[in-house]
């Protein structure tokens, strides 16, 4: 099986998007510092572009949480591999995401950091398919809602490939 990308999301009209959020999240938090955290791999890009959009003080923390493996379909577990540098208590924090799907590891990492205090805590994802929901998720923040597709590029991974497209795209198996 030979496997083959046809274009979602350009990258001019990613950034466009992105722009769009930054405006309306800047506006939000007018008077504040958001502390951004990035959850890794696969939100560096959209985090990266999020970032030097946003008008408002800004601080960016990462951490490793996941529920998947390497395949397409969620396992419904949360695995933490590695955690904040940073305290948040106190802090307005806004979770950016690439993608929920399930909604099983946002879900579980929201709880998670709830329990540390922080001032606020919000959540931003660039893309949401609320079709393969497992667990409800309130998300503040959504760039596109997509169909039940695989999608890879912009940060999103196949098997670890992709993530370095400048766009989104839907991934096919074809026969060779
Ligand atoms: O809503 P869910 O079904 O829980 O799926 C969404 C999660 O899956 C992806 O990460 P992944 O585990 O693939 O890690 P990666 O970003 O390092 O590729 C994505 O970045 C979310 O964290
Ligand atoms: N790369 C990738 N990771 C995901 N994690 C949950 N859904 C997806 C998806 O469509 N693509």
């Amino acid at each position: 099986m030979k496997e083959e990308i046809s274009v979602m999301y350009s990258e001019e009209v990613l950034n466009k998007k992105i722009g769009e959020m930054a405006e309306q999240i800047s506006k939000d938090y007018e008077g504040k510092s958001i502390h951004l955290i990035c959850i890794l791999k696969g939100s560096i890009f959209f985090c990266c572009e999020l970032a030097k959009r946003l008008t408002v003080p800004v601080t960016i923390d990462f951490m490793s949480a996941s529920s998947y493996g390497n395949e397409t379909k969620s396992t419904g577990k949360l695995k933490i591999n590695k955690d904040l540098d940073e305290e948040i208590d106190g802090l307005h924090c806004l979770i950016v995401e690439d993608i929920i799907d399930s909604g099983n590891t946002l879900s579980m990492t929201k709880k998670m950091l709830e329990g540390r205090n922080p001032a606020s805590l919000k959540l931003c994802t660039l893309l949401d398919k609320p079709d393969r929901r497992e667990t409800e998720v309130n998300v503040d923040y959504t760039g596109f809602t997509i169909p039940d597709a695989f999608v890879v590029g912009f940060g999103l991974d196949y098997a670890q490939k992709y993530r370095n497209l400048p766009y989104i795209g839907i991934l096919d198996f074809v026969e060779e």
